[in-house]
């Protein structure tokens, strides 16, 4: 495709509710969005870098720059988008900022084409189960009270942030509450250190599907030592930033799982990649959540419509962290969400929601 130019849009979010996690709390979501503009279609790209690098080295304002100065110099006149990744990697790393290009060229061209995101992936299903991210809270009774909640929405899955201080308590308190059927998970994000293994040894009687990323994103070698000392199977985010790291972390032992999440990884097409290697390894995947707007949840529900994802993932409804999308809402239905079937992403920004959140746009001619 022949790209006329890209806007780079900063966009404010507001949540319903603070969402707290060991690396910090989030109340507002300061997000960049890549639109790249074509003759044929324009597609949208949604960057998950967090305002702060607190989750990864990723940043939004980083982002944005080396979208600018690096990515877009680096793209050739006509692109496809299987040629993106290949044309971005001598810029080493931010793989947040060349998701967010890459994917805003794939949607342009399905939109040219009228194939949708599920269709060119390889979704086998039209729906998919839908799991919720719970923050840390400020005490038990409000967890209980927000689990009581996301339930009867009729979410399948209930995943507890955790951290040291914050661990064996709650989830004990939340099997008290609701029984042993609920599916039930937790999620670190590496505030653990090997050191803490006796105090992680003790959420295995409460038979959890996965505790994530329990110790420091860069360390395979520990995690598979933590691994043998648990029974609750170990599943990597952070750690895993492309099929590459899968692959180490599956022959270190290093997880069972992998949670993927295409904007960590690099794009849709490495996530695909992943999602292979890990189905020929019979490691289980879903798909994570980076408190993504309508536009970045429509390809994630996409992408969590491929085989291999055989657990629920953070694709929750717009409403769990937003009053007003910036698409039409996703709403859970039957404790599932549909797969958008249109072409390309298959979902659009709505103008006035749009403008009413935009805080900068930049256009890039090419
Ligand atoms: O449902 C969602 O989109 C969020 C799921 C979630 O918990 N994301 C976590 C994570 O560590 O996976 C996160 C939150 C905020 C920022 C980065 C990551």
């Amino acid at each position: 495709m022949k790209i006329t130019g890209v806007e780079l849009r900063r966009i404010s979010m507001p949540l319903v509710a603070p969402f707290r996690t060991s690396f910090g709390t989030e109340t507002v979501r300061d997000i960049l969005l890549v639109k790249v503009v074509t003759p044929e279609a324009e597609g949208w790209g949604e960057c998950v870098a967090m305002s702060e690098p607190l989750y990864s080295s990723e940043y939004a304002d980083g982002a944005a720059d080396v979208i600018r100065r690096f990515l877009l110099p680096a793209l050739p006149g006509t692109v496809d988008a299987g040629a993106v990744g290949r044309a971005l990697e001598p810029v080493k790393g931010h793989r947040m900022a060349k998701a967010a290009l890459e994917t805003a060229v794939l949607d342009a061209q399905l939109r040219a084409s009228g194939e949708s995101f599920g269709a060119f992936l390889g979704a086998a299903r039209d729906r998919v189960p839908c799991g919720v991210s719970v923050g840390i809270m400020d005490s038990i009774p409000s967890l209980l009270d927000a689990v009581q909640g996301y339930l009867d929405e009729g979410y399948v899955r209930i995943k507890l942030k955790i951290e040291p201080g914050w661990d064996v308590e709650p989830v004990r308190a939340v099997r008290e509450r609701f029984g042993d059927d609920v599916l039930l998970q937790v999620d670190a994000n590496a505030a653990y250190t090997l050191a803490d293994a006796p105090r992680l040894a003790k959420l295995d009687p409460f038979d959890l599907l996965l505790i994530e990323q329990p110790l420091a994103n860069d360390d395979l070698v520990q995690h598979a030592r933590l691994a043998r000392t648990l029974r609750t199977p170990v599943c990597l985010d952070e750690s895993i930033e492309s099929a590459a790291h899968a692959a180490a972390a599956i022959e270190l032992g290093a997880c069972s799982i992998i949670n993927i999440k295409p904007g960590r990884i690099g794009g849709y097409l490495e996530a695909r990649r992943v999602h292979d290697l890990c189905r020929a390894h019979g490691v289980a995947v879903w798909c994570g959540g980076m408190l993504e707007t309508g536009l970045g949840r429509a390809a994630n529900v996409a992408l969590a419509a491929l085989p291999g994802f055989t657990l629920p993932g953070d694709t929750s409804g717009s409403r769990r962290y937003y009053a007003m999308d910036i698409t039409a809402p996703f709403e859970l239905r039957d404790g599932h969400l549909d797969v958008p079937s249109g072409p390309g992403l298959g979902v659009e920004p709505i103008p006035e929601a749009l403008d009413e959140v935009t805080t900068s746009t930049e256009w890039i001619p090419l």
